[in-house]
């Protein structure tokens, strides 16, 4: 049975809770006490199914281009392990690593990672918090000894929690920073690019945000509710190279959301999916790590 743990960082009061399973941060309190995370309340956490909120983390593909590997991957449906010596908590943050060698992955594998896979891996999630920031970075080692390099995308899959059941209120809700960007409607199959409005939720939104070139780091403003703001900035790298972040916006609304046994039918009032993710077909060389880090904060 997976647990899950909480770490406090006692200069500033922050603190953060995760799930062993998937190595799924599931809360972040600030220092002033509010939680940045949604949760569903119908969410699984008996390791039956990745969580349903919080940060679940998806790799080696976003959706599911190849029918032969499950949706969002491996990561966020098994048991990591927890480095107790990486734990630490003093003046500047507190925080833990995690990780996952593809070894003691059960779940979810399949296609060109199943069983008897060429490929090998370690991953490692690192996370921080200091007062009003949290911290989390993915890094994904290549540790195949056969040469084999190998295709990903890996994104973390972030459930904002909206204040006041919000996220419907254009004012209160929304998402500034992507101007310029390449969308790609994932309902509609659309394509436009990001003008100077900010982007915000109406009906059931499932949207790649792509950066035009020379844009490497994703910067944006979360509106979330009661007039607070969250930060959001992500940056990627594969062997010492940096590649460009996506981000995905995504609310299931009301039809979806009755439909998900997980999600309380109501909740999509209550929450706004930012993901930043490496989306494009990256290659890991054998030897080399390629890293997904993300930092919120609440303004
Ligand atoms: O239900 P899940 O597998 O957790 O996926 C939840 C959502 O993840 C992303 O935001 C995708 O863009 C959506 O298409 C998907 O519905």
């Amino acid at each position: 049975m997976s647990q899950i743990r909480t770490i406090n960082h006692s200069a500033s009061g922050a603190s953060f809770q995760f799930h062993e399973f998937g190595a799924t941060v599931i809360s972040f309190k600030t220092s002033s006490n509010r939680e940045c995370l949604f949760l569903s309340r119908d969410a699984k956490l008996d390791g039956s199914k990745a969580v349903r909120g919080g940060i679940p983390l998806v790799f080696p593909q976003f959706g599911q281009p190849d029918k032969s590997m499950p949706q969002h991957g491996f990561l966020r449906n098994n048991i990591w392990k927890i480095d107790e010596s990486s734990a630490y908590d003093n003046e500047s943050g507190a925080g833990i690593s995690l990780t996952l060698n593809l070894k003691d992955v059960k779940n979810s594998r399949g296609g060109k990672w199943d069983e008897n896979t060429k490929y090998d891996l370690v991953a490692t999630f690192s996370i921080n918090v200091e007062a009003a920031k949290m911290s989390t970075e993915l890094s994904i080692t290549n540790t195949g000894t056969a040469g084999e390099k190998f295709d990903f995308q890996t994104l973390q899959h972030t459930y904002f929690r909206v204040d006041d059941r919000a996220a419907y209120d254009l004012k209160q809700c929304y998402v500034k920073g992507l101007e310029g960007y390449a969308v790609f409607d994932q309902i509609t199959n659309e394509t436009s690019t990001v003008g100077a409005d900010p982007i915000v939720l109406e009906g059931n939104v499932d949207r790649i945000y792509t950066p035009p070139s020379g844009k490497e780091v994703v910067s944006v403003n979360i509106g979330v509710g009661g007039g607070k703001v969250m930060k959001l900035t992500a940056s990627g790298i594969c062997d010492d190279s940096a590649i460009p972040v996506s981000c995905v916006v995504w609310n299931p609304y009301k039809e979806k959301a009755a439909a998900m046994s997980d999600f309380g039918n109501d909740q999509y009032e209550e929450m706004i999916c930012v993901e930043p993710g490496l989306l494009g077909t990256t290659s890991l060389e054998s030897g080399k790590s390629a890293k997904l880090t993300q930092v919120i904060e609440l303004c």
